[in-house]
């Protein structure tokens, strides 16, 4: 057995504990699986009078000096979250020579090449399978496994809150504020949520995925991201209604022309195995030119999942410190232009309260038509008669978003149509 490898945590919050605890729990398998024991040498947090028994961490081990902890380590975990001081600790770490494991998505999202790049001018790995989709193993299959083939598509529920909102919706009839308080209990939500609800969160992991999936360059600001909080109970009706269920999906595609990378809600067929992603779990779908279709699937949130993917991630990085080699490298990528959402291909469902007079049809088709969007269905839903009005419910075909957004603008200057009432995008029809 080598001498022990030095580690320096920072964080003990929902995922910081659970880390902490196993590496006491579990240390001599640990150390058997690394070939050295795991020394735990501090825990930096705010607040060093919080009481953290659920963590095991003696009181004497934590710190507010997270400096001098990255400084000394071989080994530095961060569990902190948001951009700063993760960034300048982790920029510090690996200046020191320590290998990094962080879940950390919104600072890989916003700021991921950088931290790539100094861990390779270093030579030190930089593991971060727990940023996206918590305990499902997904990076590295992305990172090493399919590092020879051609990932065309990625397409999944990487949020668990979310999922866990939309899916109580749906199966109970509950409303978002009580659904999203759950979430919270249950440590899903981020500690700010609405990096959850409004898709950030999501966002982030979608530029993660992107930039491994198709070795470029993409950073959060460059998905599109719409979040969840104008979902309402219709719309889950509505969706139900025409076989469908309501998922906040990320979505990343190599085309022709480059990448794109998108986060919005989604109708998905009850039929498509997306739908039946229950609670706060994550399913990912990839497309590859070689392996074809394969699907990831598990808990993407929570203490005791995500510190799963955080101490594989740390075992292996103690291993490569004991017997030599490293992880995977990033910062060697081509540099393909990223697509805005106006030109992806997309299908909406749209919802439509119009007056109910004769050639209505017609002249709500005429609209379709004059953008080059053809109609894949068509549902007349109850009349109001007091009002005059009839609900339609549309799905189209695919076409460019940019013509989509322009068919609905039109539709909403039409004499016969009281209101645009609802628009959400169809994947896996
Ligand atoms: N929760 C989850 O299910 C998942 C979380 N993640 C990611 O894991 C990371 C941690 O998440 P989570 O455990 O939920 O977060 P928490 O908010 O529960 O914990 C954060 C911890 O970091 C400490 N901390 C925050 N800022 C500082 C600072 N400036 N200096 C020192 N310590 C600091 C806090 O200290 P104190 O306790 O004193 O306030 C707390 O212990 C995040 O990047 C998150 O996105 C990834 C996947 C799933
Ligand atoms: N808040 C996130 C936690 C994991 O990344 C989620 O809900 O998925």
């Amino acid at each position: 057995m080598a001498k022990p490898l030095r580690v320096a945590l920072l964080g003990c919050g929902v995922v910081g504990s659970a880390v902490a605890r196993q590496l006491t729990d579990d240390a001599a398998d640990l150390a058997a699986r690394v070939g050295a024991p795991l020394e735990l040498i501090g825990v930096a947090v705010r607040d060093v009078t919080k009481p953290r028994p659920e963590s095991g961490v003696p009181p004497e081990l934590f710190t507010t000096d997270a400096e001098s902890l990255v400084s000394n380590a071989d080994l530095v975990v961060e569990l902190m979250g948001g951009l700063e001081p993760a960034r300048t600790l982790l920029l510090r770490a690996i200046e020191h020579g320590a290998a990094v494991i962080t879940a950390n998505k919104a600072l890989l999202g916003a700021d991921g090449p950088r931290l790539y790049a100094a861990a390779d001018a270093r030579n030190v790995d930089l593991s971060f399978e727990a940023s996206v989709a918590g305990a499902i193993p997904l990076l590295r299959p992305l990172r090493e496994s399919l590092a020879g083939d051609d990932v065309q598509r990625v397409m999944g529920i990487v949020n668990g809150t979310t999922n866990y909102i939309l899916d109580k919706m749906d199966r109970t009839g509950a409303a978002l504020p009580d659904v999203l308080a759950e979430a919270q209990e249950l440590g899903y939500a981020e500690a700010d949520p609405t990096a959850d609800v409004e898709g950030h969160d999501a966002q982030a992991k979608a530029a993660i995925l992107a930039s491994l999936a198709f070795h470029t360059r993409v950073s959060s600001d460059d998905v599109h991201c719409e979040g969840i909080m104008g979902i309402t109970d219709a719309d889950i009706r509505d969706a139900r209604k025409i076989g469908c269920v309501v998922k906040l999906l990320a979505i990343c595609e190599r085309t022709p022309d480059g990448v794109s990378a998108r986060v919005h809600p989604t109708l998905v067929p009850r039929s498509h195995p997306l739908a039946s992603v229950h609670d706060a779990f994550n399913a990912v779908f990839l497309e590859t030119a070689l392996a074809g279709e394969l699907m990831f699937y598990g808990k993407g949130a929570g203490a005791a999942p995500t510190a799963s993917a955080v101490l594989g991630d740390l075992v292996q990085a103690g291993r490569h410190r004991v017997v030599g080699g490293h992880g995977p490298r990033e910062s060697a990528y081509a540099e393909l232009p990223v697509l805005p959402i106006a030109r992806t291909q997309t299908s909406y469902f749209i919802r439509l309260d119009v007056l109910d007079r004769p050639g209505v049809l017609a002249r709500v088709a005429n609209v379709f038509g004059a953008h080059d969007v053809s109609i894949e269905s068509m549902r007349q839903g109850v009349r109001r008669s007091e009002e005059g009005l009839a609900i339609l419910q549309l799905v189209t075909n695919q076409a460019a978003d940019e013509s989509l957004v322009a068919t609905v603008e039109e539709l909403r200057k039409l004499d016969d149509v009281h209101e645009v009432s609802s628009v959400l995008r169809v994947e896996g029809m």
